[in-house]
């Protein structure tokens, strides 16, 4: 639950003016004018399509930034931890009501939710029925671009979790809110004619939830219901580790010693949920017109292709019980070899549990628990594989630590807001090839196709394909970063906008700029037989050995000309200088 006593000292400063819908008509304060000026090139970015002005203002300055960093501007769990705390007393004589609601977001689960259970318990305390809630907003999932194949497999769990609620006699109502803006609105309503005192949800980092759910708490407090978020989605919660001086980590591995210090004093932190036991015998009867609830329609502009859907159904069966059933799998066959595998790319050797974790089917928790035990119970020790493994998992804590401390990265800025002078490339043809999989570099194709294919890409060739856009061709990586979000099935903002900032240098804990993946080592070290290229690239299907990684070099033009497959489209040696010029340019200024 997000302490009542963590409350910021500053006041709030216009902190819907950056990051929400209709901000951009705000009145600007004059005295404010320099941090709410846009930066300089937000025109260019909103031209190539990186910042949603249907949605959002312009690209804020460096400035308003900086504001952040400094205090000035409440960052939003600020605002949500504010709104709690100022209403801890207005909430008074509370009955247990009629019913207990919790409302789903990303956490689609049963097994070990934290805000799940204590609804249960608040219900079966107070011998009320559980209802779950779940509302899909159309205009959220446009302006947040989430997949076609990412809402899909929503839907297909949405579907699974009605069922297994539905043995528990726990109803799982489910609606359609166009607008974003009205559902903590029609929340309440709903809670009234429900009859219902208490709501528990779970604490959803981005800037847009944690404002909303801000206001969800004012508005429930105003009309006398209970609703305190619990923080759920992390191992540890955001803000709970600091460096000696009091300072969110940027670098990973100190944050990562935390980490593992932390849960070794807090052991309660791996305690996992039980899941709900059944309502009580006459749900079933008096919350009867809950039960028929049908799943919400899959909005226009997120519709797959019958083709895609079957294929993300094999690929990807829904539900937490495929998510505990691969976990369990990869633990006993594969996480032994994850350390030494886990970077080639042909076959599997990861988890390739990410969608589960998107979706809320699995908990972190869970994964690190089970890890663990697998690991004979340690945390740090015993066998390398386990070990890598979870602290792969906690690298997705890590990132959402990141953005709850540093929200404009939410807002199409990066964690070194001086990346955004960069003189990037804004070139829609090499833009294009890139998103195709038709540059010419076999490993860069591969993956791009990979991605189209399974709305998933390994995490090694993640890096080398953001490395490429943003350092090889230049272009802007906050487009490269959407790309993803618009076709990943595991999008997940924190952890795709921390890969991100690691491919083009503008993040926390990146490789440093001078550090440029050449795609051609890559290929060679993580693909040394070429079995991931001749998968994903079929017009090189024929081209045998070495020459796979450079077929125009090393001898294999002709099969790759006669099928089709284009030339290397830039010179790495030279666009590797390109790029070290300009980003020394940028980033000593
Ligand atoms: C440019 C770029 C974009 C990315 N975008 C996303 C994204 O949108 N969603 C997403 O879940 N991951 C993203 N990642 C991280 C990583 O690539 C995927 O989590 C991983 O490939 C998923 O495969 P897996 O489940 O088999 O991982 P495993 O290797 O089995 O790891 C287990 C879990 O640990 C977590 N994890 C592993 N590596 C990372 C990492 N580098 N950062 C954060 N979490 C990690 C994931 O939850 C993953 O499922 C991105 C990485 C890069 C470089």
């Amino acid at each position: 639950m997000v302490s009542k006593r963590k409350a910021p000292k500053q006041e709030s400063s216009e902190p819907e003016a950056d990051h929400d819908a209709g901000a951009a008509q705000h009145p600007r304060k004059k005295e404010r004018l320099d941090l709410n000026a846009p930066h300089p090139n937000a025109q260019q970015t909103e031209d190539f399509g990186i910042v949603l002005r249907e949605f959002y203002p312009p690209e804020m300055s460096n400035e308003r930034c900086q504001a952040y960093n400094d205090g000035t501007i409440e960052r939003p769990i600020q605002t949500l931890e504010k709104a709690c705390h100022e209403t801890t007393d207005q909430v008074r004589d509370l009955s247990a009501g009629q019913a207990v609601v919790h409302w789903f977001k990303s956490d689609l689960r049963l097994n070990d939710n934290r805000a799940l259970h204590m609804a249960y318990e608040i219900a079966k305390e107070n011998h009320v029925p559980l209802i779950c809630l779940y509302i899909l907003s159309p205009e959220d999932l446009t302006a947040h671009i989430a997949s076609p194949a990412r809402v899909d497999l929503t839907l297909r769990t949405l579907q699974l979790l009605q069922r297994d609620l539905a043995e528990l006699d726990i109803p799982l109502y489910m609606e359609t809110q166009e607008k974003r803006k009205d559902i903590p609105g029609r929340i309440v309503e709903l809670l009234q004619q429900w009859g219902a005192n208490h709501l528990c949800a779970n604490i959803e980092y981005e800037v847009d939830e944690l404002r909303r759910d801000a206001k969800l708490v004012r508005l429930c407090a105003e009309k006398n219901i209970d609703f305190a978020p619990s923080h759920d989605t992390c191992v540890i919660p955001p803000g709970a580790l600091s460096t000696q001086q009091g300072k969110q980590y940027a670098v990973y591995t100190p944050w990562y010693r935390s980490w593992l210090a932390f849960l070794k004093g807090n052991p309660d932190y791996l305690e996992l949920s039980e899941k709900p036991g059944r309502n009580p015998g006459d749900a079933r009867q008096k919350l009867s017109e809950l039960f028929d609830c049908q799943l919400p329609a899959t909005p226009e502009n997120k519709k797959l292709t019958e083709q895609e859907k079957k294929r993300y159904e094999e690929l990807y069966p829904a539900g937490e019980h495929e998510a505990l059933r691969r976990l369990e799998k990869f633990l006993e066959k594969k996480a032994r070899e994850y350390n030494d595998k886990r970077s080639i790319v042909a076959g599997e050797h990861t988890s390739v549990l990410s969608p589960y974790f998107a979706s809320g089917a699995l908990s972190a928790r869970t994964a690190v628990v089970t890890a663990k035990r697998s690991n004979k119970n340690h945390l740090d020790r015993f066998d390398d594989g386990y070990i890598t493994w979870i602290s792969e998992v906690a690298w997705r804590d890590f990132y959402k630590h990141v953005l709850a401390h540093w929200p404009f990265i939410c807002m199409n800025k990066c964690f070194k807001p001086e990346s955004t002078n960069i003189e990037w490339e804004y070139d829609p043809d090499q833009f294009q090839a890139w998103c195709e999989g038709k540059t010419g570099f076999p490993i860069v194709d591969a993956a791009m196709r990979q991605l189209r294919h399974c709305a998933w890409m390994h995490n090694r060739t993640r890096m080398v394909v953001s490395s490429f856009l943003s350092k090889d061709l230049l272009i802007d990586w906050r487009r490269g970063e959407q790309y993803f979000m618009e076709n990943l099935i595991d999008g997940d903002f924190a952890s795709n906008h921390g890969g991100w900032g690691f491919g083009s240098s503008t993040g926390v804990d990146p490789q440093p700029y001078f550090r440029i993946f050449n795609p051609l080592r890559q290929s060679e070290r993580f693909d040394p037989d070429g079995e991931y290229i001749r998968k994903w690239v079929p017009e090189l299907r024929d081209v045998q050995g070495k020459a796979i990684h450079e077929p125009y070099e090393r001898g294999a033009g002709p099969i790759a000309e006669k099928n089709g497959y284009p030339r290397p489209m830039v010179d790495h040696s030279a666009c590797r200088e390109r790029a070290l010029a300009k980003y020394k340019k940028a980033l000593q200024k």
